[in-house]
């Protein structure tokens, strides 16, 4: 703990127990115990220092990126850690690399589409690291296109083996995390021929690389892709570029799960739905959304801490100035961020519950809910990766010019962030994808199917589409059932609209085509219903602690009415509310913010993140931001020498010159 508190003036303020909302925030006593042991494990590791990422070279990035993987599983074997604990160790080392993708991937890929006997082969392989694994799908010419990929797998009955080819330049694969470098093996994403047709995209497990001495199998070229946005950050991933000339392997590496592949060569499909194949994808989507609400709280964690310190203007007589957290400004800047930060946690909570209830009913062959699972992990990774990137930046800003260096821990947090808008599947892709389950469920409600999960909704239609909000006053607002009542009005309307719009074009397709930004709008505000729902429904819950509950219900009000404030055209273009109830919306809300600032401190203090997992300065427990800022500064590489190199080459020579003009004049 820090020895001087700068914040500690602020910390009394709170009108919580922040112990008890730690518990909140983590679901579990267990889990806040196990996560600061994970994670103080981690800080007091001088293996997994990361102050100086982002002045490492690529190389020397990457290299230090392999070291600490190496040492993160040595202490998880003599620590005799278990899955838990390892997973939240390798969180807190917080540096991406092929371990993500061996055990976030690889090992799930196998695990969903691979039979017993191979899953009995293979994961004992990778779960002891005596192969490392990654997720080959996306090619050079094909990503958000799964089923336009071009790598072939074709049947050779005479050997009864598959080869693998990269018939074109764009059917290399391209992107995959740790394939650059790294791996040994990959689950390779391939059409499948056999007896002369081509029945579509399937798994395959191909060996890469020698486990002997790393080289590149006969037939493999392989290589990193080159460096990515930002310095550090993603950098650490050896993302990759993979081709195949006629690489073959037995017929029982085919993940076989869902289809088959004879002796004969007869293509055998299990009767189970094709959309299987993309299980792994779903699963982490869901993780993504978890990842979520750690990397938007942590960037609040900063803001809130520095906008407590950071003093401006304000004072007429020489006293002390502002702190900036005084300003209105920035608190509605900074806590419908801090909301949604609590909002995203608590929806990938229960996203979580119904991916593994999806999963066991899959189990059973029971395939009901697959369609659900489908449209919240897309639609909830869409808008929980855009809020939280666009959040990280804005939170950059609430941090003026200190946020713009390095040592802030912004830049590079954004730096690593920003591609969960574009990897397992691009947010706006996803997005058409929701809204095509939305036209669907639209176009049903006539023949009076009742939806279900968090469709259900929808099958108020006839009182959603005519229902007026009762809202009289500012304070009308803090009652759930006018937030959920408008939040529903607002996403059915919007979905209806563009059914009616659709409708009207020569055909589906076409119509689909010409509204598909009506389409991401609609599906935008029936995935914020599920969020707003989600929370309404969490602080519903008995939830111990003094003052917890409260603060919780402050939040969760937050965030809906900003929701509703920012996205006030929607619910006024649908005749949702009037402008009157809108105004008054806005006004709560200001109230909202009061009631937020005392506790603000305390509640980023409740994420429970140590210094060193925050990387950052400006978020220091203690506060004492400016001796820390400035001796950072003296740590970059261009002040190891007071003089810099290239002084004698281009600023002498330059300077004198222009002396000896001068003299001459
Ligand atoms: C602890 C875990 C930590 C994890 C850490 C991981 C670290 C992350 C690092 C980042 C790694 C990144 C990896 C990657 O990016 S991997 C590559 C990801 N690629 C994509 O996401 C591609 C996106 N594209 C698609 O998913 C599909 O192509 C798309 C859904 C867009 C279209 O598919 P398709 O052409 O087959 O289908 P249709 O649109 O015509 O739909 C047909 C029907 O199928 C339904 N459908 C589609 N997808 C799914 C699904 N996933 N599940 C269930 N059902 C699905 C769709 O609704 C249609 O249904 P109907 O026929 O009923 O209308
Ligand atoms: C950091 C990072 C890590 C990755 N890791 C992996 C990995 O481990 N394994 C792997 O296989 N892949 C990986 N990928 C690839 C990733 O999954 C793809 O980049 C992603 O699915 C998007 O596909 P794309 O690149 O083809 O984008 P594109 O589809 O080409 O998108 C380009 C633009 O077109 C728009 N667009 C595309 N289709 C439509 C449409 N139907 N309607 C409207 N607009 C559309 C998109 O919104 C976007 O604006 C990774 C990518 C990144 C950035």
């Amino acid at each position: 703990m820090a020895e001087v508190d700068h914040l500690a003036a602020e910390r009394a303020t709170a009108r919580f127990d922040v112990e008890e909302m730690k518990v909140a925030w983590a679901g579990s006593r267990h889990a806040v115990h196990v996560a600061d042991r994970m994670a103080r494990l981690v800080a007091s590791d001088p293996v997994f220092r990361k102050d100086n990422r982002t002045m490492l070279s690529r190389k020397e990035l990457f290299k230090d990126t392999l070291r600490k993987a190496a040492h993160a599983w040595k202490r998880i074997v003599e620590l005799r850690l278990t899955e838990e604990e390892a997973d939240l160790l390798r969180q807190y080392v917080d540096q991406p690399g092929y371990v993500d993708l061996h055990w976030g991937m690889f090992v799930p890929a196998i695990k969903g589409q691979g039979t017993e006997e191979q899953q009995h082969k293979w994961l004992p392989l990778a779960y002891k690291f005596q192969i490392i694994g990654c997720y080959a799908q996306t090619e050079l010419g094909h990503g958000s296109n799964v089923q336009g990929l071009e790598t072939t797998a074709t049947f050779d009955p005479k050997t009864d083996e598959f080869v693998i080819h990269s018939p074109t330049l764009t059917s290399s694969k391209w992107w995959p995390g740790g394939l650059g470098k790294a791996s040994t093996h990959a689950v390779v994403y391939a059409r499948l021929i056999t007896e002369g047709k081509d029945y579509g995209i399937h798994g395959f497990i191909v060996q890469l690389r020698s486990l002997e001495d790393h080289s590149p199998l006969p037939g493999v070229t392989l290589g990193d892709i080159g460096g990515k946005f930002g310095s550090g950050a993603y950098n650490s991933m050896d993302n990759g570029v993979l081709r195949f000339d006629h690489v073959r392997i037995p017929r029982d590496q085919m993940l076989m799960r869902l289809s088959q592949v004879t002796r004969e060569g007869k293509y055998v499909h299990s009767n189970v739905p094709k959309q299987l194949l993309y299980g792994t994808m779903v699963y982490v989507r869901q993780s993504i959304v978890a990842d979520a609400s750690k990397a938007l709280s942590r960037a609040v964690c900063i803001a809130v801490r520095y906008s407590a310190v950071r003093k401006q203007f304000g004072s007429q007589d020489g006293g002390p100035e502002t702190q900036v957290l005084n300003y209105k400004t920035q608190q509605s800047r900074l806590f419908p961020l801090l909301a949604s930060a609590y909002a995203f946690r608590f929806v990938g909570d229960w996203l979580n519950w119904l991916y593994t209830d999806v999963t066991q009913k899959l189990e059973a062959k029971d395939f009901s809910t697959l369609q659900e699972a489908h449209a919240c992990t897309a639609g909830l990774k869409a808008v929980t990766t855009s809020v939280t990137a666009d959040a990280i930046e804005e939170c950059r800003k609430l941090c003026g010019g200190h946020g713009y260096l390095n040592s802030s821990g912004l830049p590079e947090l954004f730096a690593v962030y920003v591609p969960a808008c574009t990897y397992e599947g691009d947010n706006v892709v996803l997005l058409l994808q929701v809204a095509r389950i939305l036209m669907k469920t639209v176009s049903q409600l006539a023949s009076g199917k009742q939806p279900v999960g968090t469709m259900a909704y929808m099958g108020k239609v006839q009182y959603l589409m005519q229902c007026k909000s009762a809202v009289s006053s500012a304070e009308d607002w803090l009652n759930p059932d006018a937030i959920q009542e408008a939040f529903e009005a607002r996403a059915l309307r919007m979905a209806v609209n563009c059914a009616q719009n659709i409708s009207q074009a020569a055909s589906q397709e076409e119509g689909f085509y010409e509204r598909s930004p009506d389409l991401l709008e609609a599906a935008v505000a029936h995935i914020q219903l599920i969020i707003v729902t989600k929370f309404i429904e969490k602080v519903h819950q008995e939830i111990p602690g003094h003052g917890v509950k409260e603060q919780l219900q402050a939040l969760c009000n937050v965030y809906a009415l900003y929701i509703l404030h920012k996205h006030l055209g929607d619910f006024l273009a649908t005749g949702c509310i009037t402008p009157r109830q809108g105004a008054l919306a806005n006004e709560q809300l200001g109230k909202l913010y009061a009631q937020v600032r005392p506790n603000a401190v305390a509640l980023v203090d409740a994420f429970n993140y140590t210094d060193h997992y925050l990387g950052s300065v400006l978020g220091r427990y203690d506060g004492d931001v400016y001796p820390a800022l400035y001796e950072e500064a003296w740590k970059d590489p261009l002040n190891e020498t007071v003089v810099p190199e290239g002084y004698h080459e281009y600023l002498r020579p330059l300077i004198k010159q222009q002396q000896l003009k001068l003299s001459r004049l």
